[in-house]
């Protein structure tokens, strides 16, 4: 071969390397491309050690069930999965009804607008996103409804992606961010003006408890709403591949246990909320959620081998080829409980603070 055409190979080599992980493997919404997938807050050379602790708290269930452990294994999920949700997911770490003639995004944004308007929030309120992510729905709340956003997440990577995501969108002024647990919120009482979660409750092993800090720290008379994920009336405990399939979603999502629909309510009223409005956004006539996992599975192909790639000349930490592995299961789990009609991550609840206190005689 004469120098020319060694040149040449080499090039369409490199090229084809360059497009292979920079152009096929870009963010949905251009926040992560395939080279910056990281472990998190967690050095690239224990992200292996993590995945492993991370499928340990599953060999201990009876710890995934207390508070206390709760915060830390969800912590060292996000940390695990952050960057790869926002490169092949998006800044909306959630799901919505598939609408005709849209693309996701913009059935993401208007499933997070819905969120807002249900809540009655004014230009200049001050709201709460609890469990807020890399903050995809708080700006698009913020930027629809002029409302001050506060969000939390109990992971600190989180709260420095989402700052800076804010700041690019020059949103940075409505919206803020704040690294804590939402079981014990650094918040005051009566101090906000509406609440809204976004599929970020499932993680609390007691809802009951999430549900507590909401009402403590909204003013009375105003509003929360929340989009739970839940199995339905579906679902048959005694049904070993619905056992399967939701297993798999748990473990797959860090969840401390999925719960029915039919303790939502139930959850709510004992902390002291009325029930305003209960609806499974996922039932017809809604179109499926799950179509955007199934049309993704030729894209997580290629993405397995981008990372297998990436991880072999240590550009990608080790063990994110373990966590993708996980993530191309748990999407099928998913699906399957969409599917079936077993599982929903959607069911929403809305909620009121009654203005007065219930007289205690
Ligand atoms: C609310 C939660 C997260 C919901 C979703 C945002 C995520 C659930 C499963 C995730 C994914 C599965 C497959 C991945 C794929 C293999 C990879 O190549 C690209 C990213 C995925 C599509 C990833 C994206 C985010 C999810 C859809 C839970 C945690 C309560
Ligand atoms: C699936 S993500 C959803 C994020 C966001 N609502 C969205 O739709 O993009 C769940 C979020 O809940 C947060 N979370 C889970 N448990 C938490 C806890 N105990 N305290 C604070 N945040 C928590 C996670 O850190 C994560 O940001």
């Amino acid at each position: 071969m004469d120098s020319l055409s060694l040149f040449c190979t080499g090039a369409l080599l490199a090229g084809g390397l360059y497009w292979f992980v920079c152009v096929l493997g870009p963010a949905e919404q251009k926040g992560k491309r395939a080279v910056d997938l990281s472990g998190g807050s967690i050095s690239a050379e224990k992200v292996r050690d993590n995945y492993k602790q991370y499928w340990s708290f599953f060999r201990r269930p009876k710890e995934i069930e207390t508070a206390e452990k709760v915060p830390d294994f969800v912590d060292t999920f996000y940390n695990l999965v952050t960057d790869i949700y926002e490169w092949g997911w998006g800044q909306s770490f959630h799901f919505s009804p598939s609408i005709p003639g849209k693309s996701h995004r913009d059935a993401t944004r208007l499933h997070e607008e819905m969120a807002v308007d249900l809540i009655d929030v004014k230009p200049g309120d001050r709201i709460l996103d609890v469990g807020c992510g890399v903050g995809g729905p708080m700006r698009a709340i913020a930027a629809h409804s002029q409302a001050k956003v506060v969000g939390i997440t109990i992971n600190d990577y989180q709260v420095n992606r989402a700052r800076m995501h804010n700041k690019k969108a020059g949103l940075d002024s409505l919206c803020e961010v704040v690294c804590g647990n939402f079981l014990e919120m650094p918040f005051q009482d009566n101090s906000f003006d509406g609440a809204y979660s976004i599929e970020a409750t499932c993680h609390a092993p007691k809802l009951e408890d999430v549900y507590a800090e909401v009402f403590r720290v909204l003013k009375p008379g105003s509003l929360y709403v929340s989009y739970e994920w839940v199995t339905t009336e579906k679902y048959r405990a005694d049904n070993p591949e619905h056992v399967e399939v939701i297993q798999g979603i748990e473990r797959g999502d860090a969840l401390p246990g999925l719960r029915s629909y039919s303790d939502i309510a139930e959850a709510a009223k004992k902390v002291g909320f009325e029930v305003v409005k209960e609806k499974d956004l996922a039932k017809p006539p809604s179109l499926p959620w799950w179509t955007r996992l199934k049309m993704g599975r030729i894209a997580y192909w290629r993405n397995h081998i981008l990372v297998i790639v990436l991880a072999a000349i240590g550009i990608a930490p080790k063990g994110t080829v373990d966590v993708h592995d996980m993530l191309f299961k748990t999407a099928d789990y998913l699906t399957r409980g969409g599917d079936s009609g077993i599982f929903s991550p959607m069911h929403m609840i809305l909620l009121r603070k009654p203005k007065e206190a219930p007289s205690k005689s």
